[in-house]
């Protein structure tokens, strides 16, 4: 499984929830002691490397078995794109292809569905802008005849990780700009009914993930209200703790996972 953050805070934030240190052998031709007979011991010399690089990219394994890297994509859905892409594509060629991504990090909530610490699971994963601007309003791409404007995680595994975590679903939308007033929050709400938050990565992880075949999720932790511009609301702390605590509940529940499953 790939967990694509946006910021190092946020990774760490997860690899939290994971105190064992990987203990798998190293089964990817990039890793020193690749193709290694004897069991692995933590720091031996087949342990498996906790960071290791492909491109600019640092790959952390937190946990494993089964596999569970980290990276810090990068803030924004086009550089999460580029590095959640980089990361399957190296895994894929190596032969260990991930059979799941996450998108994971702190949001904007819409409040009263998601209130500051709350933790939302995407059962979409929409781009709350990527259309265009007409004198009738906005027009997603996909009425303009092309391209995607929401990802689908798999079903059974969104209820199950709400049941797990008490996560609220629903929809989760990804755009370059965090909304700054309430007048936007509003175009926001009136154009996606069903949002419960907005933050800047997921739908480029998810168009990542859909490139390779790789079912994603989107998993965020309530760091601020969406609307009006206030520094002095974010809880940015409070929001990394309870994202700690969401995948510490959620871990059993990815290990217990069918990938064949809808
Ligand atoms: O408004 C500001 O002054 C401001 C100051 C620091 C950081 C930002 C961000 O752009 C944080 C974006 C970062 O965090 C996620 N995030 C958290 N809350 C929101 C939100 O309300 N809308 C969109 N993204 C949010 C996001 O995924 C980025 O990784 C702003």
């Amino acid at each position: 499984m790939l967990v694509a953050t946006a910021v190092p805070v946020e990774r760490d934030a997860v690899a939290r929830a994971f105190p064992d240190p990987a203990t798998e052998p190293p089964a990817r031709a990039t890793e020193p002691s690749a193709g290694a007979t004897e069991p692995p011991v933590p720091g031996g010399p087949n342990a498996v490397p906790p960071v290791h690089r492909i491109a600019g990219l640092h790959v952390h394994r937190v946990a494993g078995p089964p596999r569970l890297d980290l990276i810090a994509a990068g803030v924004g859905p086009a550089l999460a794109a580029a590095s959640t892409a980089t990361a399957l594509t190296a895994a894929a060629l190596a032969g260990t292809p991930y059979d799941l991504v996450v998108s994971a990090g702190v949001a904007g909530g819409f409040a009263p569905g998601a209130p500051v610490g709350s933790l939302v699971v995407a059962d979409e994963i929409t781009a709350a802008d990527l259309g265009a601007d007409t004198a009738e309003g906005f027009v997603p791409v996909t009425e303009l005849g092309f391209g995607t404007v929401t990802h689908r995680p798999p079903e059974t595994l969104v209820r199950a990780i709400a049941a797990a975590t008490g996560a609220v679903a629903g929809t989760v939308l990804t755009g370059s700009t965090v909304t700054g007033t309430a007048a936007r929050a509003e175009v926001l709400r009136a154009r996606h009914p069903r949002a419960l938050a907005e933050a800047m990565e997921g739908f480029g992880v998810a168009e990542a993930a859909a490139a390779h075949g790789v079912p994603v999720l989107e998993i965020r932790a309530v760091s601020n209200p969406v609307g009006p511009r206030d520094r002095a609301a974010w809880r940015i702390h409070d929001a990394l703790a309870a994202l700690t605590e969401g995948f510490g509940k959620l871990a059993p529940v990815l290990r217990s996972w069918n990938p064949h499953e809808p």
